[in-house]
């Protein structure tokens, strides 16, 4: 409000009159302004009040307005200013003038009157003004309320996070405040999964059952879609009006306004929130967006947050799971295993229990991997480790220790021999055929039992044990399980160093062949040589084949170690026909080298290869070079056999069946089979002069061997008796120590110079 000035107060009954009138009754309020010839134009000569005209009754307004002390003051000074020059001089009104123009006249009644009104004027604005403060007041009140539960809201969440990571309960209680917050009857939160579809939802104000009727909305379709893929917040005042409110499912219940906003972090948009129909009828305004998008916020932050933190866990439990268990059968591994077998000794220790550790390796898995692929061979372990876990109580273990090898773990025993039990029990379920990829697969295991506290006291001295009576259960046959004994240990320790220098042998050529004669009964000549190898070890002395051709088998070092057999035995053999003494040269194949380690697609079969090379390399003629299989190697896979056999006879080598009559005997094949030669087993040669079925059994194979056109070797003749027997059976053609041990090259190269043998 502006200054007051005494413009502002001007007294509005003046009297306008000519200096010569003489006064009449009037107004006891009203004032005289006396002018000079005219009332509008003339010059002002001052001013007469009531007073005036009653204490001086008969005087003009000329002599009034000469009596009268003359003050005036401008239009524009301060009513305060204009009071205090009528208190100065008495006076109870004065002129104004503006530039000598009469104006009007201020009293103190015309100066009391404004500043009533003013007051007045000024009481209602301050009305108004308090009640807009009060309006404001209640206003920020109303928002320091809100944002407090907001914040509350926001705490609250970062709380339930802090206790839970269950999504839901956090959604739940978020879509709760908010809509508690702004008074909204229904809400729901619906939040995306990786894929972009949305998921998860959660409501409030619409009961358990009506939210499965609802169902899930439509993906990416509607309004609600829209605020996903916009990022952006809708308010609508009636939806029934919205072309896009279709994208509600039709169970949901019908709502007229509605405000939804994203629920996004950093440009990424987790889901969505909408609330519907405030309770109070009235359209969800700005205040409620903000508010709204505020929540959100943190909700995303929340989510932003607990996201991270599953991710985390999550990354945390795979690692732990990949600590701790084998990711092909899903078994515990060593890791885990070294934590039950410490708390099972803690135990045991305590109670005066016992613990058993088997340790299980399968005989036959390398064969069924190199034949069938390591798909088929995963497949395998996968289910030998659900048999073994099937054979267990609650409390012991299934471990994996990689490869084939497993251990059962065994923490309360009573009885040493319950360990032996469940052993067997393995044993016999691993009996029946596994069905692996349309082929039935056979395995059996070999298993070593080592006891706490009887074998040993820790985990790793358990397992060394176990390890080393399973190498003996292997020893003994395999499929079956052994108890760890000292005179075990031994054996095993045997057996593994028998392993490290074996596979140094090859390279350190510690090798060399020696060739035992075949001899034609009838002349005394060398019809050919059977090439058996030698391992001569710097460490370990002269090692029987016996004792390392199983392990080279098992190990596949048979492999390169058969190919260097075929090698050296045709350059021996040409080295021969290089003297003028062409001899046939036998080489025995072990079964791993016939049923291949894996070969290629297309490839040639690697013996097939060796072969080739062999006599290559040595530029031998094939006929000189015989291969001797076992019968056990021509039951497996009779097909394939077949095929590389008849492709071996086609370049021309010579085929035998070594120790014939031990294994199958089945006579059948032998006629399917391009077979050249038998050879008897030295088991039968052995009691022949004593024994009559071993003598017939001998008389039988020659007669047949004879009906198939095929030469027979007898193996094993030691004595002039044996010999004899043999001629009598028309065998034409022996082996054994009554002629010659194996020779060394040079030893044969003297008995060569002979041209026969005589025993
Ligand atoms: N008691 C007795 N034994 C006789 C007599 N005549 C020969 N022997 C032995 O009987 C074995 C015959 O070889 P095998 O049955 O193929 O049995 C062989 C064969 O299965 C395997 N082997 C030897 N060399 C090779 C090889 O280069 N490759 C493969 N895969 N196996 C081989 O090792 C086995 C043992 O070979 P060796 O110790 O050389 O033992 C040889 C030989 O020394 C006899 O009159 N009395």
């Amino acid at each position: 409000m502006n200054r007051l000035t005494v413009r502002d107060c001007l007294w509005s009954d003046v009297v306008r009159v000519l200096e010569e009138e003489r006064p009449e009754a009037v107004s006891a309020l009203s004032v005289f302004a006396i002018f000079r010839e005219s009332v509008e134009t003339g010059i002002f000569c001052g001013l007469a009040t009531e007073i005036d005209i009653i204490q001086h009754p008969n005087w003009i307004f000329a002599d009034l307005a000469e009596h009268r002390e003359y003050h005036c003051v401008s239009p524009d000074i301060s009513v305060g200013r204009a009071l205090r020059i009528m208190n100065q001089h008495g006076l109870n009104v004065l002129p104004v003038l503006e530039r000598q123009s009469f104006e009007g006249v201020v009293t103190q009644h015309s100066i009391l009157n404004m500043l009533l009104q003013r007051e007045r004027a000024l009481r209602k604005k301050a009305r108004i003004l308090n009640k807009l403060l009060a309006d404001e007041h209640k206003q920020v009140v109303s928002w320091s309320t809100r944002l407090a539960k907001l914040h509350e809201a926001s705490r609250s969440l970062l709380t339930v996070l802090a206790h839970t990571s269950i999504q839901s309960d956090l959604l739940q209680m978020g879509v709760e405040s908010l809509s508690k917050l702004l008074e909204a009857r229904y809400g729901a939160i619906g939040i995306l999964d990786e894929s972009g579809g949305l998921q998860h939802f959660v409501f409030t104000g619409i009961g358990p059952e009506l939210a499965e009727r609802i169902g899930p909305f439509p993906q990416g379709k509607g309004l609600l879609g829209l605020v996903i893929q916009e990022n952006v917040s809708l308010r609508l005042d009636d939806m029934s009006t919205h072309p896009q409110s279709a994208g509600f499912p039709p169970h949901h219940p019908l709502m007229k306004t509605l405000l939804a906003v994203p629920i996004a972090h950093r440009d990424r948009v987790y889901g969505r929130i909408y609330l519907s129909d405030k309770e109070n009828g009235e359209p969800f305004n700005q205040q409620d967006e903000d508010l709204a998008l505020s929540f959100a916020h943190s909700l995303s932050l929340v989510l932003d947050n607990a996201r991270e933190i599953e991710e985390v866990k999550l990354a945390r439990q795979s690692l732990d799971y990949m600590a701790h268990f084998d990711h092909l059968t899903g078994l515990p591994n060593r890791t885990l295993l070294k934590d039950r077998v410490d708390q099972a000794i803690y135990h045991a220790h305590r109670n005066r229990r016992m613990i058993g550790v088997l340790f299980l390796d399968l005989d036959n898995f390398k064969l069924v991997n190199d034949t069938l692929g390591h798909t088929c061979g995963d497949q395998l372990l996968k289910c030998v480790a659900r048999r073994i876990s099937d054979c267990l109580r609650e409390g012991d273990t299934a471990v994996r220790l990689g490869g084939d090898e497993f251990i059962v773990l065994l923490p309360d025993l009573t009885d040493t021999q319950d360990a032996a039990k469940v052993a067997s029990k393995v044993l016999e379920s691993l009996q029946p055929p596994f069905a692996i990829d349309r082929h039935e697969v056979y395995v059996s295991a070999s298993i070593g039992i080592s006891i706490y506290p009887h074998n040993a006291n820790n985990m790793e001295e358990l397992l060394s044990s176990a390890d080393g009576s399973m190498y003996y259960a292997k020893k003994l046959g395999k499929n079956n399980y052994q108890f760890f004994t000292p005179e075990m240990n031994g054996s095993a320790q045997t057996y593994i160093k028998l392993e490290k220098h074996l596979r140094r042998a090859l390279e350190q050529d510690e090798f060399m062949l020696h060739y035992q004669p075949q001899v034609d009964v009838k002349t005394g000549t060398i019809i050919g040589m059977e090439a058996l190898i030698r391992w001569i070890s710097p460490e370990l002395g002269m090692v029987s084949p016996a004792d390392f051709i199983p392990l080279a088998e098992d190990t596949g070092l048979i492999v390169p170690i058969g190919a260097w057999v075929l090698k050296t035995a045709c350059l021996q053999a040409r080295s021969w026909q290089k003297i003028g003494r062409p001899t046939r040269v036998a080489v025995n194949l072990s079964s791993r080298q016939f049923h291949p380690v894996q070969t290629q697609q297309g490839s040639q079969h690697p013996l097939l290869n060796a072969v080739l090379n062999a006599l290559d390399e040595a530029d031998l003629s094939p006929e000189l070079l015989e291969l001797e299989i076992t019968e056990s190697i021509l039951m497996q896979h009779l097909d394939s056999t077949m095929e590389l056999l008849n492709t071996l006879k086609n370049i021309g080598v010579r085929l035998s069946i070594d120790d014939f009559g031990t294994g199958y005997s089945s006579l059948s094949y032998l006629k399917r089979f391009p077979i050249d030669i038998l050879k008897i087993d030295k088991s039968f040669v052995n009691d022949i002069t004593t024994d009559p079925s071993d003598k017939a059994i001998v008389a039988a194979i020659t007669a047949m061997a004879k009906q198939l056109n095929l030469e027979v070797v007898a193996e094993g003749v030691e004595t002039l008796a044996q010999l004899d027997f043999l001629c009598e059976l028309q065998c034409d053609f022996v082996q054994g120590y009554y002629f010659s041990k194996p020779l060394s090259p040079d030893e044969v190269m003297t008995v060569q110079r002979q041209g026969i043998l005589v025993g």
